[in-house]
C-alpha cells in the first residue's frame, strides 16, 4: 500500500478504534482481519494508542495499521515512529500538513467544507476524510462536492453506521467509510472478539 487512494480500496469500512489497553490491540486487529477488514485506524485519543500501533504493526503484519486523531505535528512524528502506515486527521492546519508531509506516509486529512477540500487539493492532496460526515450534510453534501470537485475522493466518518454506510458507498467520490461501530467500547473491554469479528464481517460485505 503506497498511496492514500489505494488505502481507501482495501476495505469498504475503515474501523476507527479507541483502545485504553494496548495489550488488546493485536487481538482486536486479528478479529477485524478474521472478519475480512484489512485496515485499522487506532486513534491517538488514549495514552495507550502509540503502544497499540507498535504492537499491531509488529504482531499483525497482514492488517494495515494507521493513526487517527492526529491533531499536532508532534503526534504525526510519534505515530510514524511507532510504525503507523498511514495518518488520519479530523481537520487540518498548515503546521500539521507540514509535519505529516515530512513523514511521507499516506494521509487522509479531514475536511468538512468545499473550501477546506479545495485548499487541500492545492497542496496535492486528493484523498480526504469528510468529517464530521453526518453533521456536515451527510451523503447529500458529498454528492454535491462531486459536481465541482470530481477528482477528489473521500472517506466520510462521524455518524456513519452499518445502516447509512450504503448511501455513502454508492457515491462516485466515496472510496470507503470510517466508523467506530465495529469495535464497541463494551465489546473491547470484555475482550469479546467474536462480536468484533461479526461486526467486521457485516461491514466487509458492504459493497464499495
Ligand atoms: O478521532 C478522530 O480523528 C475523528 O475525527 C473522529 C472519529 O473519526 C469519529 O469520532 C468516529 O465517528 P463515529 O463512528 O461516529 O464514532
Amino acid at each position: 500500500m503506497t498511496t492514500s487512494s489505494e488505502l481507501l480500496d482495501l476495505s469498504p469500512v475503515m474501523p476507527v478504534v479507541v483502545l485504553d489497553d494496548a495489550e488488546a490491540a493485536p487481538d482486536v486487529a486479528r478479529a477485524l482481519l478474521a472478519g475480512g477488514i484489512r485496515t485499522i485506524e487506532l486513534t491517538l485519543r488514549t495514552p495507550a494508542a502509540l503502544e497499540a500501533i507498535e504492537k499491531v504493526a509488529s504482531q499483525v503484519p497482514d492488517i494495515v495499521v494507521g493513526a487517527g486523531t492526529v491533531t499536532t505535528p508532534e503526534q504525526a512524528a510519534q505515530a510514524a515512529d511507532a510504525g503507523a502506515a498511514f495518518l488520519v486527521t479530523p481537520g487540518t492546519t498548515d503546521a500539521l500538513l507540514d509535519a505529516v508531509a515530512a513523514t511521507r506516509l499516506p494521509f487522509l486529512p479531514g475536511a468538512a467544507t468545499v473550501s477546506e477540500a479545495m485548499r487541500l487539493a492545492e497542496r496535492g492532496l486528493d484523498t480526504l476524510k469528510f468529517f464530521p460526515a453526518e453533521a456536515s450534510g451527510g451523503p447529500a453534501a458529498l454528492k454535491a462536492f462531486a459536481g465541482p470537485l470530481p477528482h477528489l475522493k473521500f472517506c466520510p466518518t462521524g455518524g456513519v453506521s452499518v445502516a447509512n454506510a450504503p448511501e455513502y458507498l454508492g457515491l462516485s467520490n466515496v472510496g470507503c467509510v470510517g466508523g467506530s461501530w465495529l469495535t464497541p467500547k463494551d465489546a473491547v473491554a470484555a475482550r469479546d472478539f467474536a462480536t468484533i469479528e461479526r461486526l467486521a464481517k457485516e461491514s466487509a460485505a458492504l459493497a464499495s
